[in-house]
């Protein structure tokens, strides 16, 4: 049974105690950290650019730098952030809605050295990850609509988890799936046993005890 990842997504942290949630971050058992990178295009919402990643990458080395991004120009934004030191590089199928340009991008990605991810938004099929996912390291659901953090987790996700589990499991991918929106300890748990492997948590990690909320999080499985 492999390891849960915990992946607290730093739109949440309290900026104002950025200095001490860092330490609690690092102290805790999270072994990645969710980095949100929107445009306000692609979501209506504006948050960081390449140099906060690098900032981050100093602050807490030993964490995998997990970039989600929710940019219209994914091809042109993967390398900026490999550059800043992204490890897993997450772009959108609805930017393209076409798997010939996320199977040219995933492999871009993996030239630059990066490992490639591709996400759904709650209203786009599982099945239109079929033919991708042999070619990806990470499938990333939206449990909630991409923009913001402290949304309801929308439970109708887990059957896309499910779905994509049994593919990745029957062909022997080596593909991770990671969850994102509305994580908290029962909603975690609804995750982890319909088969995720990571969990993003943004509000429920940052707001209260984080190296408490982690570990919660991380005994799910
Ligand atoms: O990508 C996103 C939002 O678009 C997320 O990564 C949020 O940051 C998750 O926040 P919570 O739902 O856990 O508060
Ligand atoms: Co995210």
């Amino acid at each position: 049974m492999s390891e849960l990842i915990i992946a607290p997504s730093i739109l949440s942290l309290d900026y104002s105690k950025f200095e001490s949630q860092c330490d609690e971050l690092c102290a805790s058992e999270a072994k990645w950290l969710h980095f949100d990178v929107m445009d306000g295009h692609f979501v209506p919402n504006l948050t960081f650019g390449p140099d906060i990643l690098k900032g981050y990458k100093k602050r807490c080395p030993d964490l995998v730098m997990d970039v989600h991004l929710m940019v219209e120009d994914p091809t042109f934004f993967a390398p900026v952030f490999i550059d800043a030191g992204a490890d897993v590089i997450t772009f959108h199928y609805e930017v393209f809605n076409d798997e010939e340009k996320c199977i040219e991008l995933a492999r871009k990605i993996h030239a630059l050295g990066a490992k490639a991810g591709i996400s759904i938004k709650p209203k786009t099929l599982a099945e239109r990850l079929k033919n991708i996912l042999p070619e990806v390291d990470l499938v990333l659901i939206m449990s909630v609509e991409p923009g913001f953090g402290g949304q309801a987790f929308m439970a109708a996700m887990l059957d896309k988890v499910r779905v994509l589990r049994q593919q990745i499991d029957a062909d022997q991918l080596a593909c991770v799936i990671e969850i994102d929106g509305g994580i908290k300890d029962q909603t975690g748990k609804l995750a982890v046993d319909a088969g995720v492997d990571v969990l993003v948590a943004g509000s429920y990690v940052f707001k209260g005890d984080i190296k408490a909320n982690v570990h919660t999080l991380k005994c799910l499985k």
